[in-house]
């Protein structure tokens, strides 16, 4: 049916209502820094890999900077089986010997970052790709998983106990846009396989960011997974560090980044459906926003 004139003027009332939503989110955010997790399994598919990277240079030239920081499980499990090398994972983390750790190396920082920069790139020289290897990023103390409450030795995987901000932070004044791998070496330089999530809440704090926002392929944290009616909006830090102990293995990562962000200072942290397309845009201009959002604090609700 052809659209009357009636029908196009209220389309485009509707339109020019979704650009006015965002004004007073562009206005707050100009000039604030957003750290972005990537993850794997919200990055399998092509449109939405396309639809992320057209919302990373929005954020860009509104004036935002964002800093992503990208996983890669899925892509890594993959190559890993066509190298018929055997994975694991032991409490939400991957076994790493170093034979799986140059595997992981090598798929983070020459296959998934890079394809990450390439479709930035398509819109202009804006992306540019470094590891926690890069200019002291990161550094690295070798962790253990826990399962069952008791603590499992998972090979080289580290967690993060130093973030050196400066690389990032000399991109950011260039008008760049940094793309964070998040392998690191540890006080002896040998490298670790650093779970994306951890290393987005450590970066998030040490750049001050004024949101992390982590996207995954589920609409957001479940109070009781899988009963789809306890998805929660928002709670803050204390409600969250009680919920942590129960949560399955797969959230846990991701929510501990969330909270290690808003007590280490950033205002709020976001877990959103990557598998939405624009969720990024959504999340940082609409006052509705999407996913679970977690606070510092009680006071901070009606911030
Ligand atoms: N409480 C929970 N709320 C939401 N998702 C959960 C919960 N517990 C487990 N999950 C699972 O965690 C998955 C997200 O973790 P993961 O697969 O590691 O994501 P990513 O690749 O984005 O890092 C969801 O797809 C869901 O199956
Ligand atoms: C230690 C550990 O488990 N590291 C992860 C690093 C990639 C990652 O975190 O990817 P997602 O965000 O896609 O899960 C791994 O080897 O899969």
């Amino acid at each position: 049916m052809t659209p009357t004139p009636a029908d196009r003027l209220a389309t485009a009332a509707e339109k020019a209502s979704v650009l006015v939503e965002a004004l007073p989110w562009l206005e707050r955010f100009h000039g604030a820094t957003v750290v972005i997790k990537y993850g794997g399994n919200a990055m399998v598919d092509d449109e939405l890999k396309a639809a992320f990277a057209q919302d990373m240079v929005f954020l860009r030239l509104a004036g935002l900077h964002p800093v992503i920081v990208h996983g890669g499980g899925p892509q890594i499990t993959s190559m890993l089986d066509r190298l018929g090398m055997a994975g694991e994972f032991r409490g939400g983390l991957r076994v790493t010997t170093p034979e799986t750790l140059d595997v992981v190396r090598m798929v983070l920082v020459g296959q998934v970052g890079r394809e990450l920069v390439g479709l930035i790139n398509k819109h202009g020289p804006h992306a540019v790709g470094m590891s926690g290897e890069d200019a002291q990023l990161f550094t690295a103390a070798r962790r253990t998983a826990t399962v069952d409450g008791e603590p499992v030795d998972v090979g080289l995987v580290g967690d993060v106990v130093a973030v050196n901000p400066d690389a990032v932070l000399d991109l950011i004044s260039a008008g760049r846009i940094p793309v964070v791998s998040t392998v690191a070496p540890d006080v002896d330089g040998v490298v670790h396989n650093v779970n994306a999530d951890t290393a987005a809440g450590a970066l998030a704090v040490a750049l001050g960011a004024e949101k992390l926002v982590v996207l995954t392929d589920v609409e957001g944290l479940y109070t009781d997974w899988p009963d789809r009616s306890s998805l929660v909006s928002r709670l803050d830090a204390d409600q969250l560090e009680e919920l942590l102990p129960g949560l399955a293995s797969g959230m846990v990562p991701k929510m501990e980044a969330c909270l290690r962000a808003v007590r280490g200072g950033v205002p709020r942290a976001h877990v959103i459906d990557g598998r939405l397309a624009h969720s990024v845009l959504l999340e940082v201009f609409t006052s509705a926003g999407v996913g679970t959002m977690v606070l510092p604090g009680k006071e901070d609700e009606n911030a």
